[in-house]
């Protein structure tokens, strides 16, 4: 702690002043949540009476003060860094002249690819989500699109061939490789790229179903294991990852025992609501007490989403562009913002 020269009280007086700790250098610039929201008052387009209506109609409980707060500024970062790429376009396109495209003119741009990721639970999808529905409304980039990394798990066929369904959202438990390509193909420019739908619905990917994506303006994918480093290939020898295509990622955080906490409930609202579903694979904990259901709940987290969350996600928080905090109420406390 550094000492401060104003409690120099009798008691200290006679206190030696120890050494005076400078901070560590990190990479991250640190923001408290009053620091960053004071960001707000620099970030043009408030939000109309009428999205306000559109935002609850996402269907997320989320505070609006919570948004105005903390995910405008973060729209408008976003903004800034899509702008910044766009202008950094147009430099390689003076440096590529007419080599750009191997003579076929200027490189069209690319999606902004921004990666969203955290535990089970933590509240990726209502950030992915609150994102697209801001991002969208830039005039620079209207079209935004979200996937989720689900529809890469393995069909549950294969998950039982391989051993795998106690490991369902370990890094092993997606098939890495499409998932992998399906990014490049976006960041390659490809007019059409598509890819797998999971339904929790039927705990499984849907046969004979594809997600569609038509070049938006930015891609949001969200999911537990979207920095994870790529696996070496059989010959030992690095190879590109997920992470490698992203232009900007987010690394949602916090407490492990919060996260439990909010996992259980969401659990108890899906047992009252989708798992009432005929089809649900879950319907059956709507026929045990609620005691039964949540208990089988809370052995899901103790073994299979806390050790992953602790092995494999929490691991990769340091290689995201921006970590944001969650306090035990959902709100967030402090961003890191990685230093350029
Ligand atoms: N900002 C928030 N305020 C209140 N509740 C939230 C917030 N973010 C997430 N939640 C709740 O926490 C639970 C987990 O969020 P979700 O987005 O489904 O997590 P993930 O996609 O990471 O599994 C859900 O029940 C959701 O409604
Ligand atoms: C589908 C998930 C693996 C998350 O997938 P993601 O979109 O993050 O790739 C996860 O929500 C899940 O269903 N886990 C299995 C254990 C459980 O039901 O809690």
């Amino acid at each position: 702690m550094i000492t401060s020269p104003t409690r120099c009280t009798p008691e200290h007086a006679t206190e030696r002043p120890g050494p005076r700790r400078v901070p560590e250098p990190s990479p991250y610039v640190d923001l408290t949540r009053a620091e960053w929201s004071a960001l707000r008052e620099r970030t043009p387009l408030p939000l109309t009476a009428e999205e306000v209506e559109r935002l609850r109609g996402l269907g997320d409980v989320i505070d609006l003060d919570e948004v105005r707060d903390v995910y405008l500024p973060l729209s408008r970062l976003l903004n800034l860094y899509v702008g910044a790429t766009s202008n950094l376009r147009g430099t390689l396109n003076t440096f590529l002249g007419d080599a750009g495209g191997n003579g076929h003119g200027a490189q069209q741009g690319t999606p902004f690819v921004i990666g969203v990721a955290g535990s089970v639970a933590v509240g990726k999808s209502t950030v992915a989500r609150l994102l697209q529905a801001l991002l969208a409304r830039w005039p620079e980039h209207p079209r935004v699109e979200r996937v989720t990394t689900d529809g890469f798990l393995y069909p549950m066929k294969e998950l039982q061939r391989r051993g795998l369904t106690s490991r369902k959202g370990f890094p092993e438990s997606y098939d890495r490789r499409a998932l992998t390509k399906f990014v490049a193909d976006i960041k390659a420019g490809k007019d059409e790229v598509t890819a797998p739908v999971y339904s929790h619905l039927i705990y499984d990917i849907v046969p004979d179903e594809r997600l569609v994506v038509r070049r938006p303006d930015i891609l949001i994918v969200e999911g537990l294991n979207v920095l994870q480093p790529a696996l070496p290939g059989k010959d030992g020898r690095t190879r590109v990852g997920l992470a490698d295509y992203f232009d900007f990622s987010v690394y949602v955080d916090a407490r492990p025992e919060d996260i439990e906490r909010w996992y259980l409930n969401r659990f108890r609202k899906l047992r009252e609501t989708a798992f009432q579903n005929p089809f649900s694979y879950f319907r059956k904990y709507t026929q045990v007490s609620e005691e039964e259901a949540l208990e089988y709940a809370q052995t899901m987290w103790r073994t299979i989403n806390k050790p992953n969350l602790l092995e494999n996600v929490a691991p990769t928080r340091g290689r995201a562009t921006l970590v944001v905090r969650k306090g035990p109420d959902h709100k967030v406390t402090k961003l890191s913002l990685r230093k350029l």
